[in-house]
């Protein structure tokens, strides 16, 4: 996807609703079936099997479970509603009626008084089911001479996937077509040859014990292709999911100082959507209303360039290997993004031992972030004018600071070696010191980063535990490099820690350090910084620092380039911080 004209940064690229969507397992009690909500107290069922549950007629109806009653061609219950969208509800609803071809094609109708399919059947399957069941509708639909609607254009990594994937797959698209025979025989034939083409796939499959079936032909089973497709592009709807806010946030007790969780609350395939490539470093952010997909650029982009987003990935959430170890293990692709092909700052520093050298900011890297990043520069050094620009720009970003060999002309990478100084660091004494240092408690054996964390969760921390997280921090500061991850996530479980035992500005001061930090990793203007500066400014309004201002403008303009003008409806907490800012 490349974009016509320059996007302004903050600005909404594309907003579509989905082809085919299907809530997920652990939701089902809990959000409506079409739109993924809350479910209010009193959600409605569908009124013919009772088992999807939604918040509004509206959504029943979407899904094709309508309060029909076809002998006076109307509706019950749907009394508040405008005769307009009592129409279209109709025609939805009608068997032929016009508005159908809008696209909308229920999806609930063809699972409705069978098992429950989003509880029995893998989210991907239902999906599965329900994208062949809009195909084979919209080409009933289709007049005659009108051409027939294809099966998704998407890609999938079938070709790619290991032989215990194939095998599942085939085997759930068996019992796909099985479970849709009822609506749809006549489509979706179950035929001889197909069964004993899946009888003989299963049997080699055994009898090569899995290893020689990588170069197997595929068999013509369109769900095999389709379940294939779906895991290379789906998304999961997700909803922030905040710490209610009980009470006013400037009152202790009610410090907005724990983590903002995005959680999965539907799987869904947008068409358009899945034609955006990732990037772990990506202009591009994705949220959903409802179920609707919204897609806001992050940066100013110029015209021509791609809008790319992250698929899970990003620079400053983990190193390079871990991202690219991720994307290989789920989509099947190596990735070829900016992130992983240029050298940047927080791959360098993400994972890095501090130098032995006082006063040397220059990172001491492993073996195995060397090898990728050594990567990266053997890119580098095979495109000399990309490499030249890049040097510039590597210098601009102030790279030297930790890692100036590395733009030096014998590309000097070493592991155990200071990137600056050249200083030696012994890792694996390194790494012994270290699990020495974070089990080392007088009282229990558990690990004091997870002790700490269960005392934050039951909102009770003992002072020998805070003390000991004290001293284990200070220790990890003389081996992590002063910009390592690990350092930033115990400086903000001490920041909620000194925030539960009432000592405002000790968790003010670990806050900053966490920030400080992230700053260096994910770059001043990310999402997770605008995340981090929720609780900052928190606990500075809790003390009555003024400080707190400038603090919540970050935030704000933060979330508008994520979010735009949907910010306060995805964040509540917003709404009371820019209240309290206002009050100032
Ligand atoms: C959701 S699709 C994106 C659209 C796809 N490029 C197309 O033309 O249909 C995902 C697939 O695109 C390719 N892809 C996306 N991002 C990539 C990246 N950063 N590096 C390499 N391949 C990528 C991979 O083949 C991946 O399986």
């Amino acid at each position: 996807m490349f974009c016509v004209d320059d996007v302004s940064e903050a600005s909404l690229v594309h907003k579509e609703d989905p082809y085919a969507a299907v809530i997920l397992k652990k939701c089902r009690e809990t959000h409506c079936h079409f739109c993924f909500n809350e479910l209010p107290a009193d959600a409605i069922s569908c009124a013919s099997c009772s088992i999807p549950l939604y918040c509004s007629d509206w959504c029943q109806i979407q899904a094709g479970a309508p309060k029909f009653d076809k002998s006076s061609n109307s509706f019950s219950g749907l009394e508040g509603l405008a005769d307009d969208l009592k129409n279209y509800m109709s025609d939805v609803v009608l068997e032929g009626a016009p508005t159908l071809d809008t696209g909308h094609i229920a999806e609930h109708r063809h699972e409705c008084h069978g098992f429950h399919w989003p509880l029995i059947l893998p989210s991907e399957v239902v999906l599965a089911g329900r994208i062949l069941v809009k195909v084979i509708e919209q080409n009933r639909r289709a007049s005659a001479d009108s051409n027939l609607v294809g099966f998704l254009d998407l890609s999938h990594n079938y070709l790619q996937l290991p032989p215990e994937s194939k095998l599942e797959m085939h085997i759930y698209s068996i019992i796909l077509l099985h479970c849709l025979q009822h609506f749809y025989r006549t489509e979706l034939p179950i035929s001889g040859i197909m069964v004993s083409k899946a009888r003989s796939f299963i049997q080699k499959f055994f009898a090569f014990k899995m290893k020689k079936l990588h170069a197997e032909p595929l068999f013509s089973l369109q769900p095999v292709i389709l379940l294939s497709q779906i895991q290379v592009n789906s998304m999961a709807v997700v909803r922030m999911q905040a710490p209610e806010v009980k009470g006013p946030i400037y009152e202790p007790g009610n410090a907005l100082t724990s983590n903002l969780e995005h959680v999965k609350v539907g799987q869904a395939v947008y068409v358009a959507g899945s034609f955006f490539n990732h990037s772990c470093e990506p202009n591009i952010h994705t949220y959903f209303l409802s179920r609707t997909l919204h897609v806001q650029a992050t940066k100013y982009i110029l015209a021509g360039s791609e809008l790319e987003l992250s698929y899970g990935p990003q620079v400053g959430q983990w190193d390079c290997k871990d991202r690219q170890r991720l994307l290989e293990d789920r989509y099947s692709f190596t990735c070829q993004c900016t992130g992983c092909s240029e050298l940047n700052v927080s791959d360098l520093v993400i994972n890095a031992y501090r130098c032995t050298k006082l006063n040397c900011l220059g990172v001491i890297l492993d073996r195995t972030v060397t090898t990728c990043e050594k990567q990266k520069l053997k890119l580098l050094i095979d495109a000399p004018t990309v490499y030249s620009k890049q040097v510039e720009k590597l210098k601009d970003a102030n790279i030297a600071e930790v890692a100036c060999h590395v733009f030096e002309s014998d590309y000097k990478l070493e592991p155990q070696h200071c990137l600056v100084c050249d200083s030696y660091r012994d890792l694996e004494a390194s790494c012994a010191a270290i699990s020495q240092t974070v089990s080392c408690c007088k009282s229990s054996d558990t690990y004091l980063p997870n002790r700490l964390q269960d005392a934050i969760a039951s909102n009770e921390v003992p002072t020998n535990i805070l003390l000991d997280a004290v001293k284990c921090t200070d220790l990890l500061r003389t081996i992590f490099h002063p910009y390592n991850k690990r350092i930033a996530e115990v400086e903000d479980n001490l920041a909620q820690a000194f925030c539960l035992v009432g000592e405002l500005q000790a968790a003010i001061d670990h806050c900053k350090a966490s920030i400080q930090i992230l700053e260096k990793l994910y770059g001043v203007n990310h999402i997770a910084i605008g995340n981090e500066l929720i609780k900052l400014a928190s606990l500075q309004i809790l003390v009555g620092d003024s400080a707190a201002s400038g603090s919540i403008s970050r935030i704000t303009a933060i979330l508008s380039r994520y979010y735009g003008s949907h910010a306060d409806e995805i964040y509540p907490y917003l709404r009371h911080l820019k209240g309290r800012q206002d009050a100032d």
